[in-house]
């Protein structure tokens, strides 16, 4: 296992339209698995692959705020909230390292349900020049990749070893053993359009953010 000196990153980038306990439990449950110390949260401005989020980005970062405050395993990094063009995540990992150089071990946490589109994402094939993959279980979502070749280069790259993760800088991806919730943010925006109550599906405080704002109905 990794030791407290250890210096893995964890970045892990979404809609968060709102965040809900789906996004955080399954990561916190990752962050004893990895030993990662910190989670940097960061809400994306301008979603690549999707319709805008229906709340704003003020809205969606006082949301991760409200969700994440009094627990010192989450931070938020608002980055790509600055940027209007797409939230491609490889421009952000570049500008990432630009900064903190090519040495510091640096994670991209991510979703079952992501992992498997990821050969579409931008430039998918630099990701792993610049980050390790870490992957949360998520209900509903085949554990193999779609095609052979996929399969093939999910195999080339996965790896068991914790210290690895801790030891190199970017390159491997980790499928995490994590508990599965069954909880969509489009399923807590359609129920919430029903006038239907969603408070065991996320933290009270952005319930409670929500229900002010009026946002969702
Ligand atoms: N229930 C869940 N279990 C595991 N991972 C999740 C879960 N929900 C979201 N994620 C992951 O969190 C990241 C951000 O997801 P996102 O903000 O799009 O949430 P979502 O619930 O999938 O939203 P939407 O329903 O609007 O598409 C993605 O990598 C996604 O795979
Ligand atoms: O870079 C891309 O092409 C790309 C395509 C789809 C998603 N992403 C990123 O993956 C993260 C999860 O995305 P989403 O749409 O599931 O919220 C978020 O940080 C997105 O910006 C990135």
């Amino acid at each position: 296992m990794a030791n407290s000196t250890s210096r893995l990153c964890a970045l892990y980038g979404g809609t968060f339209d709102p965040i809900h306990y789906g996004h955080l439990k399954p990561v916190e449950a990752l962050a004893k698995q990895v030993a990662l110390q910190h989670v940097t949260i960061m809400p994306n401005n301008v979603p690549p692959h999707r319709p805008q989020p229906l709340a704003n980005s003020q809205q969606r970062k006082t949301m991760v705020e409200l969700a994440i405050s009094g627990n010192s395993l989450f931070k938020l990094d608002d980055r790509e909230l600055q940027r209007e063009t797409p939230s491609y995540t490889v421009e952000t990992l570049e500008q990432l390292r630009a900064e903190i150089g090519t040495e510091q071990p640096l994670a991209f946490i991510v979703g079952q349900d992501s992992l498997l589109s990821l050969q579409r994402w931008h430039r998918w094939e630099t990701l792993l020049t610049l980050c390790h993959l870490l992957v949360c279980q998520r209900p509903g979502y085949s554990l193999s990749m779609k095609t052979p070749e996929e399969q093939q280069w999910l195999d080339k790259h996965q790896t068991t070893s914790v210290e690895q993760l801790h030891s190199q800088p970017a390159g491997k991806i980790f499928l995490a053993q994590t508990p599965l919730y069954d909880i969509s943010a489009t399923a807590i925006r359609q129920r919430l359009e029903q006038h239907q109550p969603c408070d065991d599906l996320l933290p009270p405080a952005v319930a409670e953010f929500i229900r002010q704002h009026h946002l969702y109905c």
